[in-house]
C-alpha cells in the first residue's frame, strides 16, 4: 500500500532535519558523499520500564525509501533558501544532485512484530553517505513512534489477558497522522479493533464502537434512547449506562434487552464509563445474570491502561471488554521511545569496513562500532539470549561467550549445539531495489502473538521485569574496548 500518497499526494522527503541537508551539502562538496557507510538504529532502554520492546513501523519506512525523490517541488522550496546574507544556502550544482538522486542503500530490519531488546538494530542501513544521512529523521520518526505504540499496546493487552482492548484514541491522539499511525501500532500491538474509521479504511484495521452521552442526552428519557439505539442497531446494541444513574442504567439496558428478546435478537452488553468500574461492573454483572442475560458483556472505559486493567483484574471486576483511548495513543506514562541512529562503519579504499565509536560520558551512550548484525538463541521454544556480532565473524561451534555492553562483568555462556538460532535483520532493499514482501497486519499480529509467546514470562512482566540478556560476541567487545581507549588516548593528547 501507498500509505505516504494515499496520506499526503506528494513526497516526503523534506520531512527532515535542515542538519541532514546542510550535512549532505557539505558532503557533496568535500567529495566525501559517495563513500559507502553503515548506520543502525536502535534504542538504548525499554519504553515504561518494561522488559521488551516491539518493532514496528517498517512498512510505512519502506513505504518512504520507495518514494525518496526530491519533486520539483521540493527543489524549488530549497533552491529558495537563503543565509543571512541573502546568498543562496546551496549551490545549483548540489540541487541538481539532489534532483538526479536515486535510492540506492541496502536495508536490513526486523521485522515488524518483532519483540526487540537495547542496542539491537532495529534497522541498518548501508550506502552513500549522503543518502544514509538523508534517511536519519524520517526512519526514526517512524519507528520511534509506531514501536513505542505498539509496545504500549501489547502491555495493555496482556494485562487484559486475552480479553478484547478496543481502542478508542483518535480524539485524543498527537494529531491527524500521529492518530492514524497509533491506531496501526495499537492494531499490531493486539488491540481488537480501533474507533477510527480512516485506519479502518487505510489499513483494514476492524472498526467498531458503542454510543456516547450525548445519544442519551439528546432523548428525553435514557430509556426511550436505548429504545431508539435498539432500533436502529437490533443487532449491536451496547447501552451505555451511566448516564444519569448506572444502575438505573443497567436496569433500562436489561428492559430493553428484553424487548429485544421478544423480537428474536440479543442485545450484546452495557458500557460503564465512569465511577468505581469493579464495584459498577460487579453489580451489573448481578443485575445481567438474574435476568438472564449472562452473555451481555460488560465494557469499561474511562482512562484505561496496563495498570488499572491490572487493579480491576486484581478486585475481580466483571469487565469483559476493555475500551482504552488517551493513554494508549499518546503513550501517556512515555511520551517517546528515544530510538537513535547512529554511524557504525565506512568502507575504506580497500573495501574493508573501518568501525566508527562515539564516546560519551555515559557508557550507555557510546554505540557499537562496525558493520554488525545480531541473532537469538533459543531454547525449546523460549528466547534465551540475543548475541550482537560482526558481519562476516566465525565462531566456534563448541562455546560462546556474550558480553554485556553496559557492563562487561555481565556475561553469558552459550553452547550454540543446544539451541536453536534465528537471525533477526531481513533483507529489505539491495541497491535500492525492494527484496521483501510487506506481510498483511494480521501476519504482523501473529508475529506478535508468536514472539510474545517466546518470552519468558519474567521479562512480560509490567512491573521490575527480568533483564532479558543481550550481548556483543567476544570479537566485537575487544574491537569496541580497543576503540574506546585509543579514542580516549587520542581525545586525551589534544
Ligand atoms: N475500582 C477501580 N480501581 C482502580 N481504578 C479505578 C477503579 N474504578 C475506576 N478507576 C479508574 O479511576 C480513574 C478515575 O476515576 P473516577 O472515578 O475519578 O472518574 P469518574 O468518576 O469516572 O469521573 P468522570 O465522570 O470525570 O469520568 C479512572 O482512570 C478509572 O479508570
Ligand atoms: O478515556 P479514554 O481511555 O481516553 O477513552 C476514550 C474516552 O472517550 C470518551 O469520553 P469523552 O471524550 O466523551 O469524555 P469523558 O471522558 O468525559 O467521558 C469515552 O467515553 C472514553 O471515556
Ligand atoms: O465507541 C465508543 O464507545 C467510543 C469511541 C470513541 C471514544 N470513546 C468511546
Amino acid at each position: 500500500m501507498k500509505i505516504t500518497k494515499d496520506l499526503y499526494q506528494s513526497s516526503l522527503t523534506l520531512l527532515t532535519d535542515y542538519y541532514q541537508l546542510t550535512m549532505a551539502y557539505a558532503y557533496w562538496k568535500s567529495g566525501k558523499g559517495e563513500e559507502e557507510a553503515v548506520f543502525n538504529l536502535f534504542f538504548r532502554k525499554h519504553p515504561f520500564q518494561g522488559g521488551f520492546t516491539l518493532a514496528a513501523g517498517l512498512e510505512y519506512v519502506i513505504d518512504f525509501c520507495e518514494n525518496f525523490k526530491f519533486t520539483d517541488k521540493d527543489i524549488a522550496f530549497l533552491q529558495g533558501m537563503k543565509n543571512q546574507d541573502g546568498e543562496p544556502t546551496f549551490e545549483k550544482g548540489f540541487l541538481k544532485y539532489l534532483t538526479d538522486l536515486n535510492f540506492t542503500c541496502d536495508i536490513d530490519a526486523v521485522e515488524e512484530g518483532t519483540v526487540v531488546f537495547p542496542n539491537e538494530p532495529l534497522v541498518r542501513v548501508k550506502g552513500p553517505l549522503i543518502q544514509c544521512q538523508l534517511l536519519e529523521t524520517a526512519l526514526l520518526n517512524i519507528l520511534n513512534f509506531q514501536s513505542l505504540i505498539a509496545t504500549k499496546a501489547a502491555r495493555i493487552n496482556l494485562a487484559a489477558k486475552g480479553e478484547p482492548v478496543l481502542e478508542f484514541g483518535l480524539r485524543r491522539a498527537q494529531g491527524i497522522d500521529g492518530a492514524l499511525a497509533a491506531s496501526r501500532a495499537a492494531y499490531i500491538g493486539g488491540c481488537a479493533s480501533t474507533s477510527n474509521v480512516m485506519a479502518g479504511k487505510l489499513f483494514g484495521i476492524p472498526v467498531s464502537g458503542t454510543h456516547a452521552h450525548s445519544w442519551i442526552m439528546a432523548f428525553p428519557s435514557e430509556l426511550e434512547a436505548f429504545e431508539a439505539y435498539a432500533d436502529a442497531f437490533p443487532d449491536q446494541t451496547l447501552f451505555l449506562v451511566d448516564t444519569y444513574d448506572t444502575l438505573n442504567g443497567v436496569r433500562n439496558a436489561i428492559k430493553v434487552g428484553q424487548m429485544l428478546r421478544e423480537k428474536g435478537k440479543e442485545m450484546l452488553g452495557i458500557r460503564l464509563d465512569s465511577g468505581d468500574l469493579a464495584y459498577f461492573s460487579n453489580e451489573a454483572r448481578k443485575m445481567l445474570d438474574e435476568a438472564g442475560f449472562t452473555n451481555a458483556k460488560i465494557v469499561a472505559s474511562n482512562d484505561l491502561d496496563e495498570q488499572i486493567i491490572t487493579s480491576l483484574k486484581n478486585q475481580e471486576a466483571s469487565i469483559n471488554v476493555w475500551g482504552v483511548g488517551t493513554k494508549l495513543v499518546t503513550a501517556y506514562d512515555q511520551p517517546a521511545l528515544g530510538a537513535v541512529y547512529k554511524l557504525s562503519a565506512i568502507q575504506t579504499d580497500k573495501g574493508n569496513w573501518e568501525p566508527k565509536i562515539k564516546l560519551s560520558q555515559q557508557s550507555l551512550k557510546i554505540n557499537i562500532p562496525g558493520y554488525h548484525n545480531f541473532k537469538r538463541f533459543y531454547s525449546r521454544g523460549k528466547a534465551v539470549a540475543d548475541m550482537i556480532y560482526l558481519e562476516g565473524q566465525e565462531f566456534s561451534e563448541q562455546s560462546l561467550v556474550i558480553i554485556d555492553p553496559i557492563d562487561q562483568t555481565r556475561r553469558k555462556r552459550i553452547m550454540p549445539a543446544f539451541y536453536q538460532e534465528e537471525e533477526l535483520l531481513v533483507k529489505i532493499f539491495k541497491k535500492g531495489k525492494r527484496q521483501y514482501k510487506v506481510p498483511t497486519l494480521e501476519q504482523v499480529r501473529e508475529r506478535v502473538a508468536n514472539q510474545l509467546e517466546s518470552l519468558d514470562k519474567t521479562h512480560k512482566r509490567l512491573v521490575n521485569p527480568h533483564l532479558y540478556p543481550v550481548g556483543l560476541e567476544e570479537n566485537l567487545h575487544h574491537l569496541r574496548m580497543e576503540l574506546i581507549l585509543s579514542a580516549k588516548e587520542n581525545n586525551d593528547g589534544h
